[in-house]
C-alpha cells in the first residue's frame, strides 16, 4: 500500500496543516514561484526529481571543475529598475548573491570575418557595429533605440500577473503610457521592426543571430517584447555572473525558501497529477507516495505536463491549440571542457558565438555557443585551467535507437568536429584539453526531465509576437504552469517573471 500524505504536514504548534501549493520541479521558474508564495505566508512544498535544485540552471562537479549545466550568460541581476527579477526574487526571501559584471555580452565570430563585440557600454557597442556598417548608421540606432522603448515601459512598473485584473487596473492608472506602449509591442516581432530601419542584408542577418542565440528562432519569429528586454538590459542591468557558479542561484533560493517556512524534497519524481472531478488536487510520486494541496503548479514543460503527468488523451482543447502553434526547439550537444589556461589569449571574452556560413545558422551544429565562466570566476576550475562550455543545437531524433558503443562513438565524432572548428579561434585547444564530458539531447532529457531535451517552445510559423504564449492558469482548475512553456518564454529572467506572475495569481486565488 503506498503511503498517502493527504496534504497533512505538522505545523510548529503540532497541529496538522494543509499545503497551499505543491510545485513540481525546482527550475528557476518553480523556485521563484515557491519563494514568492512562501514569502506571502503560503505553505509550499517543492518536489524535485533530481538530487539538487536548479534544472537547466544547475551544476555538476568533476575533477576540480564546477560546470554550469546551461549557459552562463545571466540577465536579471541588475541593481536598479524593476526588471532585475533575479535580484528581487532573492531579496524577497532575504538572501543575496555576489555577482561579477561581464564587460562584453557576446563576441560574435561571423562569416566573412565579421567580428563584433556587444559591449556593456551601449554607445561603444553601437560604434563597433556602425564601423562595420557605416551606411546603416541611422538604421542601427533607430532599431536599438526602439528596443529601449520596450524596455523602459517594462522597467517602469511592478512586474506581476497579467491575469489579475486589479493589478492591470492599478498599473494602467500608475503608468498609462508604459502600458499602452506594451500593448502596442505585444503582437510585434523584432524582425519586422528591424526591417523598418535596416536594409543591408548582412546587417539583417546579424540581427537574426542576435535573436537566434537566445530565442532559437530568427528575428522575424522573435517577440519584440523579449528582444526589447535582452537588447537593452544587457546595457542597463548588464550581464552578471554569480560568484561560485550559476548553480548558486537555485541554492540560494532554496535557502530562502526554507527560511520562509517552505520545503523541498529531492529524488521526488512526480509521475501523475491527481485530479478529482476534473480539478487538480495532488500529485503521485514514482515511489507511490501521494501529496495533496489546494493548488498544483507544474514547472515541467507543457509537453511533459499535459502528455505525461496528465493523460494525453484528455488534453484540453486549449493545449492542443497551443501545440498547433508552438513546437519543441532543438536540444543541445554540450561539450564541458577543462583546458590549460594558456590556450586563451589575453583579453578573451567570456561568451562567444561562432558561425562560418549564414545558411547554416539554424541547422544542427550550425551555430556554436561558447561560455568561459572561469574568466570571471577562476575558483570554478583548478589553478592554471579554464572551463569552456561549448554547445550547439542538436535534435533528439538524431541520437535515438543506437547501441551504447555507437552512441559513444557518435559523441566523440561530434565533439571532434566542434573542437576542430574552434581551433580557428582558440589555436591549441585540442592539445590543451585536460577534461571533456559530452552531453547530448539524451542527457538533457535524462537529467533535466525535459521532453526530447528541448530548450523550450518555439513558434511553428510566424506568430503575433508574444500573444500566443499562455499565462500561468491552465484549463484544468487548480493547475498552473510556470517556466519557459509560459509567457514570456525562455531565459532565466523570463522564467523568473513567470514565477512572479504565477505566485501572484495563485496567492490571489488562495485569498492570501
Ligand atoms: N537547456 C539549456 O541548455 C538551458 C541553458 C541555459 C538556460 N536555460 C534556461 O533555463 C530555463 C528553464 O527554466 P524552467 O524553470 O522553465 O525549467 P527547468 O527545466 O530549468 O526546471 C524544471 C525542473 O523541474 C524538474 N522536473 C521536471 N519534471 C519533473 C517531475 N515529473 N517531477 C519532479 N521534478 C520534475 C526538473 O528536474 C528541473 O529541475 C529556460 O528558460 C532556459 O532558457 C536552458
Ligand atoms: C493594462 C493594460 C491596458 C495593458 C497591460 C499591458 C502590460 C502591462 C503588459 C506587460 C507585459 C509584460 C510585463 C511583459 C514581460 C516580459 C518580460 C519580463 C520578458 C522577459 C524576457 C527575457 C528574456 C527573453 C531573456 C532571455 C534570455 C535568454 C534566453 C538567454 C539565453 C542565453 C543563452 C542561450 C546564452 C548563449 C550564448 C552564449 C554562450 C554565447
Amino acid at each position: 500500500m503506498p503511503s498517502v500524505k493527504k496534504s497533512l504536514n505538522l505545523a510548529a504548534n503540532g497541529n496538522l496543516m494543509e499545503l497551499d501549493a505543491i510545485v513540481i520541479g525546482s527550475g528557476i521558474g518553480g523556485l521563484v514561484t515557491a519563494t514568492q508564495l512562501a514569502a506571502k505566508g503560503a505553505k509550499v512544498l517543492v518536489l524535485e526529481r533530481y538530487l539538487i535544485p536548479g534544472g537547466s540552471a544547475g551544476y555538476f562537479e568533476r575533477e576540480g571543475y564546477r560546470f554550469d549545466v546551461g549557459a552562463s550568460m545571466i540577465f536579471g541581476f541588475g541593481n536598479k529598475g524593476t526588471t532585475n527579477l533575479l535580484t528581487r526574487a532573492l531579496q524577497a526571501v532575504n538572501v543575496s548573491l555576489e555577482t561579477i559584471p561581464d564587460a562584453v555580452q557576446i563576441h560574435y565570430h561571423l562569416p566573412e570575418d565579421l567580428n563584433i563585440r556587444v559591449h556593456r557600454d551601449y554607445e561603444k557597442f553601437l560604434q563597433e557595429l556602425i564601423e562595420n556598417f557605416p551606411q546603416e548608421r541611422h538604421g542601427i540606432r533607430q532599431f536599438y533605440d526602439e528596443c529601449w522603448q520596450v524596455f523602459n515601459c517594462l522597467n517602469a512598473m511592478d512586474l506581476l500577473s497579467l491575469e489579475e485584473p486589479r493589478y492591470l487596473t492599478r498599473v494602467f492608472f500608475e503608468h498609462p503610457m508604459a502600458c499602452l506602449g506594451l500593448v502596442k509591442y505585444l503582437p510585434m516581432n523584432a524582425g519586422d521592426v528591424a526591417r523598418k530601419y535596416i536594409t543591408d542584408p548582412t546587417l539583417l542577418k546579424f540581427i537574426d543571430i542576435e535573436c537566434y542565440c537566445w530565442s532559437v528562432v530568427p528575428a522575424e519569429m522573435t517577440p519584440m517584447i523579449n528582444a526589447g528586454m535582452v537588447f537593452s538590459d544587457r546595457h542597463y542591468g548588464g550581464i552578471n555572473y554569480p560568484k561560485g557558479g550559476v548553480g548558486q542561484i537555485a541554492l540560494k533560493l532554496v535557502e530562502g525558501l526554507e527560511q520562509a517556512g517552505g520545503e523541498i524534497k529531492y529524488k521526488a519524481r512526480v509521475t501523475k497529477i491527481i485530479t478529482e472531478d476534473g480539478r487538480a488536487v495532488g500529485v503521485k510520486l514514482a515511489t507511490g507516495e501521494e501529496y495533496r494541496a489546494k493548488r498544483i503548479i507544474s514547472n515541467a514543460t507543457r509537453w511533459d505536463t499535459f502528455e505525461q503527468l496528465l493523460p494525453a488523451e484528455e488534453m484540453p482543447p486549449t493545449e492542443k491549440k497551443w501545440q498547433q502553434r508552438y513546437q519543441k526547439s532543438p536540444s543541445f550537444l554540450s561539450l564541458h571542457l577543462g583546458v590549460e589556461a594558456d590556450v586563451l589569449p589575453l583579453g578573451t571574452e567570456c561568451h562567444h558565438i561562432v558561425l562560418e556560413d549564414w545558411q547554416k545558422m539554424e541547422l544542427p551544429e550550425g551555430t556554436i555557443f561558447v561560455s568561459i565562466p572561469t574568466l570571471l570566476d577562476p575558483s570554478l576550475a583548478p589553478e592554471g585551467y579554464h572551463i569552456l562550455h561549448v554547445f550547439t543545437p542538436s535534435w533528439f531524433e538524431d541520437w535515438r535507437g543506437m547501441s551504447e558503443n555507437e552512441y559513444e562513438e557518435k559523441k566523440e565524432e561530434a565533439a571532434g568536429r566542434i573542437i576542430e572548428r574552434l581551433e580557428k579561434i582558440f589555436p591549441g585547444l585540442d592539445a590543451g584539453l585536460d577534461y571533456m564530458e559530452v552531453g547530448t539531447p539524451r542527457s538533457h532529457r535524462r537529467f533535466l526531465g525535459r521532453d526530447d531535451g528541448t530548450y523550450g517552445p518555439i513558434p511553428k510559423r510566424k506568430l503575433a509576437g508574444l500573444l500566443g504564449m499562455p499565462f500561468n492558469r491552465t484549463a484544468v482548475p487548480g493547475l498552473y504552469c510556470v517556466g519557459d512553456s509560459t509567457f514570456p518564454g525562455q531565459g532565466l529572467n523570463a522564467v523568473a517573471f513567470s514565477g512572479f506572475a504565477c505566485a501572484h495569481r495563485v496567492a490571489v486565488d488562495l485569498g492570501l
